[in-house]
């Protein structure tokens, strides 16, 4: 399969180096300018849970890509520039692997082909340009995105992913819909939590820190219900601790966005809660709270405009 991984970072060039691994595909990374110098001259290098190195092809233009599939793995702030750049190729699907909500919706409107919605619990970090470290084993879910998706198409990119020895679990769009906002409670939860605090995850494991995860939780699970997900606030709070636990050692990636000084993706997780529940009438003050606290950070550090 051809396939384009548009958002060559952390997760983008650890699943397009699994991708890239065997013959079955032709993968091209697209990303920024020294990391895909890099892999240009000495190839991607992954370390961590396996270690090899793999020879993708690179680019920094997005623009006149043509693939059977595009993974969109960019921070959820820059999915409509890169959408911009994708509408000028041709792909016979699309699929986001981000977190945070609104993905799909975006590059649906700038793509004709069949979208898919993902979420993926796999862990990286790019640590040097060529390199990454993959820190966290997980799988992925695929699934059709409600209009634009269909059935064939995710299991299509699910045996592909699967002939690379990804973890896959392809699910239907009602499925979908429910990993996504599962995920989305599980985000909402933890990352402006540890951000805040300054811990790593397993922090919310213990009190006081288990205090905040079950009203977080059931202001997701009351959102996504009115939004016509059936998901138990009980199946929300048990999703946190299981992520808490597996991942208890690692820094969330907001943690990290704090401490790097850089803009977060608190609009499309907390943000997202607050303005879907304030259609449904729903209050989520824990939500609300959270997603003004990381904004006034924000834009404190000159990352957002004060009225955004
Ligand atoms: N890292 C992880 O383990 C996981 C990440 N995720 C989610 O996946 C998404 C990506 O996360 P992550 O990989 O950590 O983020 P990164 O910032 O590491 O990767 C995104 C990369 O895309 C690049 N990029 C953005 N726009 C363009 C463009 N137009 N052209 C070329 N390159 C571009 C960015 O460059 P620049 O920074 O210079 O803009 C950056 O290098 C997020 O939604 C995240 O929440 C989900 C699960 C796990
Ligand atoms: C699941 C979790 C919270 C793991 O840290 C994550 O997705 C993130 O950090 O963004």
């Amino acid at each position: 399969m051809e396939i384009v991984v548009f958002g060559a970072g952390s997760i983008g060039s650890l699943l397009g180096a699994l991708l890239a691994r065997v013959p079955d595909h032709d993968v091209t990374l697209v990303g920024r300018g020294p990391h895909v110098s890099a892999i240009r001259r000495r190839g991607l290098r992954v370390e961590g849970i396996e270690s090899f190195t793999v020879e993708p092809q690179a680019t920094t233009d997005g623009t006149d890509l043509a693939a059977d599939l595009v993974l969109v793995t960019v921070k959820a702030y820059d999915t409509e520039a890169a959408a911009r750049e994708l509408r000028t190729g041709e792909f016979d699907a699309v699929c986001s692997l981000q977190n945070g909500m609104g993905n799909e919706e975006t590059l649906a409107g700038y793509l004709d082909c069949p979208v898919l919605g993902g979420t993926t619990s796999y862990g990286a970090v790019r640590t040097d340009s060529g390199e990454v470290v993959w820190n966290g084993a997980g799988e992925i879910a695929v699934g059709p995105w409600a209009p634009r998706g269909d059935d064939e198409t995710a299991a299509t990119v699910g045996a592909a992913m699967t002939a690379a020895g990804l973890e896959v679990d392809v699910v239907d769009g009602a499925g979908i819909r429910r990993r996504l906002w599962e995920k989305l409670a599980v985000n909402a939860a933890i990352n402006p939590t540890t951000a805040l605090a300054r811990v790593e995850n397993g922090a919310l494991g213990d009190e006081p820190g288990t205090d905040l995860v079950e009203p977080i939780a059931r202001e997701v699970g009351a959102t996504a219900r009115a939004e016509g997900v059936t998901l138990s606030d009980e199946a929300l709070v048990d999703a946190v601790g299981e992520v808490v636990t597996a991942t208890a050692e690692n820094e969330s990636s907001m943690y990290a966005d704090v401490q790097a000084a850089r803009r977060t993706e608190i609009d499309v997780i907390n943000g997202y809660v607050v303005e879907r529940a304030r259609e449904h009438g729903i209050d989520v003050p824990t939500n609300r709270t959270l997603w003004t606290l990381l904004r006034a950070w924000e834009a404190e550090r000159g990352l957002r405009a004060i009225d955004a």
